[in-house]
């Protein structure tokens, strides 16, 4: 590194990084994954543009910490998948990557052994090898789209992304969005502000110049075409923003400015101002919206876990629990699984009454 009184002055070290295409080379894809990827892609696709009308649930921790509890959570939500396939779209939360308001554990790909040793390259690989696990089990997956570096490795086995609500109103992830090849979610931002996020939907549907890496860790201009499938995050602000009135006020503004009035409704953050009990009732007011002919909302997501509640990561990991998250509260797989037959079962009959269609 080039370190002298003018270059790299607060930098400490760098370190280079196993390049995208020999991480994907070492663990790649298999014929019938990408097609399996391909076609969850397309389903939401769909989903976001009323073509299918089965709601999208995007179910999981708050952020990944236990390889072997996210492996027990996928197999569950799979089994409920089965139950409820003819009128939700189950796809699990696999965040990460974590943007922190101050300073905190960054998530699984940053700091992988929990320990502040930043082992990044065993983090992505850590990362890919249980994403081509839930990909084995057919299980869609979502992931917060954060560093605008790491889907080179990983992309490929993403089928929706969020952009989060501390990173909506920037320049460098609307540019990303426009090239991920999976539908999008803009969340409001912190303080509330949809606009940003709407700004953010037409910013991403337009193609873009600017500079990232390639697939051999090259830098280079990168330019896209943008993402036909983007869509808004309700997740609270100052106050929650889930119920009817905000809902179709977002509806109203999307429209407005030209774009597909899709809205996802986060049931955790500051739609339940935090505390993961209410999670149950933010859905059941979505299932009500829905049932009195909503149609801008495609999908919830839920922050849900094989236990409820969330614990401290201190030095000592010994300490921690199992299945419990290390970042915000979730709900437990019971109340999961409540709300989700719940949801399916009453949607069902939303669907055959409207004689809507559920599937492409
Ligand atoms: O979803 C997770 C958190 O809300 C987000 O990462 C911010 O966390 P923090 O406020 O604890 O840093
Ligand atoms: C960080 C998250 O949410 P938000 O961006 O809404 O705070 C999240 O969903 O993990």
């Amino acid at each position: 590194m080039n370190k002298d009184s003018l270059n790299n002055v607060n930098v400490k070290a760098e370190k280079l990084l196993v390049m995208p295409s020999a991480l994907k080379s070492a663990l790649p894809l298999s014929e019938e994954n990408k097609t399996f990827i391909a076609g969850a892609r397309k389903t939401i696709s769909n989903i976001v543009h009323k073509k299918d009308h089965r709601t999208l649930i995007i179910s999981g921790p708050c952020s990944i910490h236990d390889l072997s509890a996210a492996k027990e959570y996928a197999l569950k939500l799979k089994k409920l998948q089965e139950q409820c396939k003819d009128s939700v779209y189950l796809v699990m939360r696999v965040y990460f990557e974590k943007p922190r308001t101050t300073v905190g554990w960054k998530g699984l790909i940053n700091d992988p052994h929990l320990d502040g040793s930043f082992d990044i390259e065993t983090g992505l690989l850590n990362a890919r090898e249980l994403l081509l696990w839930l990909t084995d089990q057919e299980i869609p997956i979502a992931t917060e789209a954060l560093d605008p570096i790491s889907p080179q490795y990983l992309s490929d086995l993403i089928s929706w992304s969020a952009i989060g609500a501390r990173t909506t109103e920037s320049q460098t992830h609307r540019e990303m969005a426009s090239g991920l090849s999976m539908p999008i979610g803009f969340k409001n931002g912190t303080d509330g502000n949809v606009g940003i996020a709407v700004n953010a939907m037409g910013a991403a549907e337009s193609g873009h110049n600017f500079i990232g890496i390639n697939d051999k860790g090259q830098v280079a201009i990168i330019q896209t075409q943008g993402n036909p499938d983007a869509h808004l995050i309700l997740r609270g602000g100052k106050q929650p923003n889930y119920q009817a009135e905000f809902v179709d006020a977002a509806e109203a503004d999307i429209a407005k400015s030209g774009y597909n009035p899709a809205i996802i409704v986060d049931c955790s953050h500051a739609n339940t101002n935090k505390d993961y009990t209410r999670q149950p009732i933010v859905a059941k007011d979505i299932l009500e919206q829905l049932e009195q002919g909503n149609r801008s909302i495609v999908g919830i997501m839920l922050e849900s876990h094989i236990n409820e509640g969330n614990q401290k990561l201190t030095d000592d990991l010994s300490t921690l629990e199992y299945g419990v998250s290390i970042t915000d509260a979730c709900i437990d797989w019971a109340a999961t699984e409540t709300l989700v037959l719940e949801f399916a079962q009453r949607l069902e009959a939303v669907i055959k009454s409207k004689q809507l269609n559920t599937a492409a």
